[in-house]
């Protein structure tokens, strides 16, 4: 039938595999870890990255793209960038029949590729800053089970690689960076994000320090890393030779910064909005916002009610509001209204004999099934508001949800049971590595062990003679754990 067979409440992923296909956002491929990105998701993709593009260029970066394929020798280059990874990494070793010489490497991130020209490029200061973005796809072999949007071998992202003379400018362009994040999550998908920055353990291992925007999805209990913004500091310059003459004469290195963010991105926000009746879009990522249905009836004046649903569409679309109508006469209004809650459409709008004779419109939200007649006069402002509302109401509900799921912890046997309950964890840490590995190791189990996710920005007080959670010695901040994606 038309309706979910899975809750959302009561079978997650059976619910989120089923509501990304009947939402139509995704179909499956037949290559594990593979998905097709369908025109309802892709349409989400392009509203951020008009805005995300858009944003960069107020900020003098500049679009590029590089090839897909890194040579063997170049991606070896950095082996700590590259140690733990390796796995990971897809290889072409075949043209046709024929054995390739040297086997290419499909790139999994692009540092290795760009890097060797960042050299050649950049001689002396007047070269810097050197700001370059390419939005593209990049290929992870990923073994853990994959998850539409959310863990695939094959996503789509933009990856940002810059080079200052300073580590100043560099410090200053990873918070930017990571405030358009935020941006995106919070403005756009209505999904809470907390700014923080990533422990020496979970860190981009080639970089110098990595910030981090953490979702989280309350229905799993698990964190997820939203998006990132690392300064590389001048690890990569070393590795890579990227030198330049400053004003003093003097040969220096760059300092890098490198900052990412990807489809997984619709997904966090399809785990947080969707409910039992399918996807719940956010009006400012919906390419529909309202859906506007006539309701026809035996001897009703149909032609009316047809010219009045396109005048609606007509003049919401001349208002810049992204309106359709559904006119196919081979389905019921009943069909239509699942069909459109199921792909998550903000507002319905229904026009029948009875509001055609008013003079007013039946509108409906997606998101809490609110239903109010609105006369056709006032309709494009009523709408706006609406929309409006309906975002603010997303962000507002998700926002508790997630603060529901934070818990405070100060002892070990208190972080046990929070993790037991599904939450996100605030604790007291040391700050030493060695704890954090050990907190994996006592966490260890068939749901994945808890890490830390990030040390918000945002510090809560620290009183003195606080002790860390897992090992009893001076807390040195807070920080946030739990399972993640
Ligand atoms: O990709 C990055 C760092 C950086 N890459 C560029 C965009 C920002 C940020 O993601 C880390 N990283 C993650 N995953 C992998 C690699 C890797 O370098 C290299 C090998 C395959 C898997
Ligand atoms: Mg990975």
């Amino acid at each position: 039938g038309l309706g979910l067979s899975y809750k959302k409440d009561e079978n997650f992923g059976e619910w989120y595999s089923e509501v990304v296909v009947n939402g139509e956002m995704i179909e499956y491929y037949d290559i594990s870890g593979c998905y097709i990105l369908r025109p309802w998701a892709m349409s989400i993709w392009e509203v951020m990255q008009t805005f995300f593009d858009a944003e960069i260029k107020k900020m003098k970066i500049k679009n590029c793209y590089f090839p897909l394929f890194v040579s063997s020798g170049v991606l070896q280059k950095e082996k700590d960038h590259i140690e733990g990874f390796a796995p990971e990494v897809a290889w072409v070793t075949k043209s046709g029949e024929s054995e390739l010489e040297m086997p290419i490497a499909i790139r999994p991130t692009s540092e290795t590729v760009m890097y060797p020209y960042f050299s050649k490029w950049i001689r002396g200061h007047r070269d810097l800053p050197l700001r370059l973005n390419q939005w593209c796809n990049v290929v992870r072999w990923e073994f853990s089970n994959p998850t539409p949007f959310i863990r695939s071998r094959e996503f789509l992202w933009q990856e940002g690689h810059t080079a200052f003379a300073t580590k100043e400018e560099a410090d200053t362009e990873v918070l930017d960076i990571l405030e358009l994040y935020r941006r995106i999550y919070e403005e756009f998908l209505a999904v809470p994000v907390i700014k923080g920055k990533k422990s020496e353990h979970e860190k981009f291992a080639g970089g110098l320090y990595t910030t981090t925007v953490e979702a989280f999805v309350p229905n799993t209990g698990r964190g997820v890393q939203g998006a990132t913004s690392h300064c590389l500091g001048q690890n990569f310059a070393k590795m890579f030779e990227i030198n330049f003459e400053n004003e003093k004469g003097e040969k220096s290195m760059v300092w890098q910064n490198s900052w990412a963010y990807t489809t997984r991105t619709i997904g966090v926000m399809i785990m947080v909005h969707g409910d039992d009746k399918g996807l719940v879009l956010p009006p400012k990522v919906a390419s529909v916002q309202v859906i506007v249905i006539p309701v026809p009836y035996k001897d009703a004046d149909m032609q009316g009610i047809f010219d009045a649903c396109a005048d609606t569409v007509k003049s919401l679309n001349e208002a810049g509001i992204r309106a359709e109508a559904d006119f196919r006469d081979n389905y019921s209004p009943g069909w239509k209204y699942s069909n459109w809650e199921m792909k998550g459409v903000p507002l319905r709008i229904e026009i029948g004999p009875k509001d055609f004779a008013n003079k007013q419109v039946r509108v409906v939200r997606r998101d809490n099934a609110s239903k109010s007649d609105i006369p056709m006069a006032d309709l494009v402002e009523k709408v706006k508001d609406m929309l409006n509302n309906v975002q603010q109401s997303l962000f507002d509900i998700a926002t508790q949800k997630r603060d529901a799921c934070i818990q405070v912890v100060h002892t070990w046997e208190e972080f046990a049971e929070a993790l037991g309950q599904k939450k996100m964890i605030l604790a007291p840490w040391c700050d030493e590595e060695e704890v954090e590995k050990d907190v994996k190791a006592r966490t260890k189990g068939d749901m994945g062990a808890a890490k830390s996710l990030c040390t918000p920005f945002d510090q809560p007080e620290l009183p003195e003679g606080t002790l860390c959670f897992a090992s009893g010695k001076p807390a040195k901040k807070w920080t946030y754990w739990g399972r993640s994606y």
